[in-house]
């Protein structure tokens, strides 16, 4: 597998120049990857727009690391710096994408196989000039969004296609509304303050000219809300966030009949996921009161006795005792100064025996994994930051977190299932912990 990124041979008419080995690597792998797709019955990939959306087999995931990281490679050798800087300079296809979804052009362009419509057409509903619409969507065209079957007129490729599902074009509008000009302020409110821990001082707080943090910018404004959550939906629907990766890589069957508590769990998918494949369980999902409304009435009969909901803000002591709680893609959304506090909220109900299962983002050392996960996980984490003024945590980090909450939080494993972007951390209670007046004796700042 290549995810070596060391720089190109010194020697130009080496035969084993990196270029070469890279092409070597493109081609072995490409061959690999068919091969399994071929065997999985799957079809090759396509930008058409029939093209299914499915993620490729498990046992192909080392394969498309190999082959996107070496075609990046080499792509990026192949430029002057200045043309590397600038190909990776994404303001242009931002500014693309915010027209995308401000004016639903996805939408505009008709489903039916190799049906189009003219620049002018898309240019009259959107209200913008002819030429503007015409340079808009063939930059777009650049990234695989769009096609022009024939000149002057627009079809789509599976991406457009993608955009033109409601919940994915939301997704698409908060990018270019909401993400991005948080992001344009993102350095301007690091600058300003430096390491806070307070989201009000974030880049969309500077963004939105308010002191507020994005939490009360959304709490006055719920159609505003509502859609940040369709578009986190929308994003939180892709494979690597599926249920499935909690399900298979960890052992909730030998639990037996066990008690979890899901921790800031929304409307209960994952609850629901885990209650139909492991009858035993029995979940209460904990989120505010608007957000679990109506998610116990439409829980199918069956679920019924086994997930129930229940008000309660993660900051306040946990009232539930329980084998399992879980806490998932919760912590990324807080600085660390609230995140031990969600951890001491949890760590007055822990007991020995119990256990904590966080499920987030791993962040990487540089060099451990692919180099293009790598670079989407630094994105997010500074998508975190733009927002929140939060961050992604790496296994370290995680260590320290834990131990200010409480020394008796015990990070005992990391599983980073293959296709996941959420990596599974097994915290458990180490009771044996002398306390001294409510104080772990070994020291630590834990506060009742
Ligand atoms: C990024 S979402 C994750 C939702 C769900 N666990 C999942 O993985 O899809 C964060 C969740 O935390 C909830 N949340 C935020 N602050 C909270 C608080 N103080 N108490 C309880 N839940 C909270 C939000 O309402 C939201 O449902």
């Amino acid at each position: 597998m290549a995810t070596n990124t060391t720089p190109a041979s010194s020697s130009p008419l080496s035969s084993t120049s990196r270029i070469i080995q890279l092409a070597a690597t493109i081609s072995s792998s490409v061959a690999k990857l068919q091969e399994i797709l071929d065997a999985a019955g799957s079809p090759s990939p396509s930008f058409d727009q029939d093209a299914p959306v499915a993620p490729l087999p498990r046992e192909a995931l080392a394969f498309q690391d190999a082959v996107l990281d070496a075609t990046a490679e080499l792509h990026d050798l192949l430029l002057e710096p200045i043309e590397l800087i600038f190909s990776h300079g994404a303001h242009n296809n931002m500014a693309c994408l915010q027209a995308i979804g401000r004016f639903n052009i996805a939408a505009l362009v008709p489903l039916a196989a190799a049906a189009t419509t003219s620049f002018e057409d898309i240019a009259a509903k959107t209200g913008l000039s002819l030429s503007m619409t015409r340079r808009l969507v063939r930059h777009a065209m650049t990234m695989r969004i769009f096609c022009e079957p024939q000149p002057g007129f627009v079809g789509h490729t599976q991406a457009s296609r993608w955009l033109a599902v409601p919940h994915n074009s939301t997704w698409i509008t908060t990018a270019g509304d909401e993400m991005w000009p948080a992001t344009l302020k993102m350095i301007e409110s690091a600058h300003t303050y430096p390491d806070s821990q307070e989201a009000s001082q974030s880049g969309f707080s500077l963004a939105n000219n308010t002191t507020q943090s994005i939490y009360d910018v959304m709490a006055m404004d719920p159609p505003r809300a509502q859609r940040f959550a369709t578009a986190m939906h929308a994003y939180a629907g892709s494979p690597g966030f599926d249920a499935a990766h909690v399900l298979d890589h960890h052992d909730w069957a030998s639990l037996g009949p066990a008690k979890v508590v899901d921790v800031g769990g929304s409307q209960g998918h994952i609850a629901r996921a885990l209650a139909s494949r492991f009858p035993e369980l029995d979940i209460t999902v904990q989120d505010f009161a608007p957000v679990i409304q109506g998610a116990e009435d439409a829980l199918p009969p069956d679920l019924r006795p086994r997930v129930r909901f229940m008000a309660h803000n993660f900051f306040a002591p946990q009232p539930l005792r329980a084998d399992v709680y879980y806490c998932r893609w919760i912590f990324h959304n807080w600085t660390d100064k609230y995140a031990v506090l969600i951890l001491r909220g949890l760590a007055s109900a822990m007991t020995p025996g119990s256990r904590l299962l966080i499920q987030e983002i791993c962040m990487p050392e540089p060099g451990e994994i692919a180099h293009w996960r790598d670079k989407m996980y630094r994105a997010m984490d500074l998508n975190m930051a733009a927002v929140f003024n939060s961050h992604e945590r790496t296994v370290s980090q995680w260590e320290t977190l834990l131990a200010e909450a409480d020394p008796r939080f015990q990070l005992r494993d990391v599983v980073s299932p293959p296709g996941s972007v959420l990596s599974l951390f097994d915290v458990r209670w180490n009771a044996t912990e002398e306390m001294v007046e409510g104080r772990p004796k070994s020291g630590g700042s834990y506060l009742v």
